[in-house]
């Protein structure tokens, strides 16, 4: 059944700003819990990656803003920085006639300049878990007024190492509270923690056979380590994506790799836990803008963004836990759109593959990794097809007259030939520095301490005021498995 959002029971301010975001039609998700975050019940509502989650939470928590109270009022906690940001900008647009006032507060970010904002009254605060505990402990944030919470990517959130922060974070919130959680992935131990937070929360379960949206191709491949760089590149060749997200295990992984990937000539940036907000920042930013059309990442970059013309996601190490896949391969094939996910399969990893599929009820297309062949076979069709493409388009009459002389020269045949090899990428042996990486194991039977993961840091300063202050890397290490301890000491 289609719900139009006028049957949602919103205001016309908000009605004013869903129609010029250009959203007619709820979708389930936000059909199913937008009326009871009006009605302020406790909500865990998990939909398919790119079913508009945001807005499922954006537009009740902008309705229940009171304009004339100064307090802030709602708060939204994200795990990464660069998905802090966004949340904050589609909840910017949601008040966009309310005027409610939003404010994102992130880590790697002059904290002057937030103690400064913040004194601004901001109504709603969109903000990564490390840098709210920080003003917490400085006492430059006042969440005494706040009467919504939401964890966006909830099962993240309350994984491992960041469940001590969140509990801290609404150790400092009233109880009488409204809570939303949402994720597109929500195992069971997970949402068993999550209720301990919440006041008899209602279950939204968007009915889907899958976890993963119908509209994502999903493909593996099985390829020996020493053999993805080429596989890869081959890919990107025939696949040519519009952007391409391809992500890596580790953070030197995703150096190396967009580095090779630089020097055969695609125009790549990496993005992880340790580059500088800057660099962050301006690596996504060229990759919105298509000024790259490849961006290398970790798991940093796997949950929540929405970046329009992702075409393709490359798996280039497989991921080590089913709900990484599902979020991984979620940054395509959003809103509707058409995607293609490749995820490369060393032999030790095939288990690892059939417990992705196992979670995600679906199995993947095996496809063979292309020959040389084929990839120079690909490059040749986009030649022929920008030659399309420029002969319909453009002014010729100017090259004519070479063209004719040409032609009194040799066969046409041979002339479009020629042009064709020269337009076309030939062979590329440049060569380039991967370090191999050891196959991942399976954790999911054994719920095991992740790995080295990439994610949120905690900023540096937070141990000045008596938080436990660590690296990233040795905060990765604090994860445990999250049925060991629950309560934080
Ligand atoms: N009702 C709607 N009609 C059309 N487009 C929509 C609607 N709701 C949201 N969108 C758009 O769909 C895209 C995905 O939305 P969003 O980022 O909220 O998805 P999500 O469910 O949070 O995904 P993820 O699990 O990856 O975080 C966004 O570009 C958003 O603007
Ligand atoms: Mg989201």
């Amino acid at each position: 059944m289609t719900i139009m959002f006028q049957d949602l029971g919103l205001s016309s301010d908000l009605m004013k700003a869903v129609k010029r975001m250009g959203f007619e039609e709820a979708t389930p998700i936000q059909a199913q819990t937008i009326p009871l975050g009006l009605q302020k019940r406790d909500v865990i509502g998990q939909a398919q990656t790119g079913t508009g989650k945001t807005a499922a939470f954006g537009l009740p928590l902008v309705e229940k803003i009171e304009p004339t109270n100064s307090q802030i009022q709602a708060i939204v906690i994200a795990p990464t920085r660069e998905l802090a940001i966004q949340v904050s900008e589609e909840l910017y647009k949601i008040s966009y006639y309310k005027r409610a006032r939003v404010l994102p507060i992130y880590g790697g970010q002059d904290i002057n300049r937030q103690i400064r904002a913040l004194k601004k009254n901001p109504q709603i605060i969109v903000g990564t878990p490390g840098r709210l505990i920080d003003h917490i402990n400085r006492k430059t944030i006042n969440l005494q007024g706040v009467h919504t919470v939401v964890l966006d990517e909830a099962d993240e959130m309350l994984n491992m190492g960041f469940i001590e922060d969140i509990e801290a974070i609404l150790s400092n919130i009233p109880n009488e509270r409204q809570t939303l959680l949402f994720s597109a992935t929500m195992p069971d131990p997970i949402r068993m923690i999550a209720e301990r937070f919440m006041t008899n929360p209602e279950l939204v379960k968007v009915k889907a056979k899958e976890v993963t949206v119908p509209n994502i191709q999903q493909y593996s491949l099985e390829t020996q380590e020493k053999k993805k760089f080429d596989v890869l590149t081959r890919l990107l060749d025939i696949q040519s994506p519009e952007l391409a997200i391809v992500f890596g295990r580790t953070k030197r992984r995703v150096d190396e790799l967009s580095e090779a990937l630089t020097l055969r000539g695609y125009a790549a940036e990496g993005i992880h836990g340790d580059l500088s907000q800057a660099k962050r920042m301006s690596a996504l930013r060229k990759f919105k803008d298509g000024s790259i059309e490849v961006l290398v990442a970790t798991d940093v970059a796997a949950r929540g963004l929405d970046i329009s013309g992702v075409t393709h996601v490359y798996n280039f190490d497989i991921p080590q836990d089913p709900e990484s896949y599902v979020h991984r391969i979620g940054r395509t094939g959003r809103a509707g759109k058409n995607g293609v996910a490749m995820t490369f399969v060393t032999p030790r990893e095939t288990d690892m593959l059939r417990n992705i599929e196992r979670t995600t009820k679906r199995k993947m297309d095996r496809m063979k990794p292309p020959t040389l062949d084929e990839a120079l076979e690909g490059q040749q069709q986009m030649t022929t097809e920008k030659i399309r493409t420029t002969i319909d388009g453009a002014d010729l009459s100017y090259y004519k007259r070479s063209a004719q002389e040409l032609l009194e020269e040799f066969d046409s045949e041979t002339v479009v030939a020629a042009v064709i090899k020269l337009m076309t990428k030939g062979p590329d042996d440049v060569p380039v520095r991967l370090t191999d990486e050891p196959p991942a194991y399976s954790r999911s039977k054994n719920r095991s301490p992740r790995g080295k993961r990439d994610g949120q840091q905690r900023p540096s300063g937070s141990s000045k005021k008596g938080t436990r202050s660590y690296s990233e890397k040795g905060r990765s290490q604090q994860r445990r498995p999250y049925n060991k301890k629950s309560k934080s000491e």
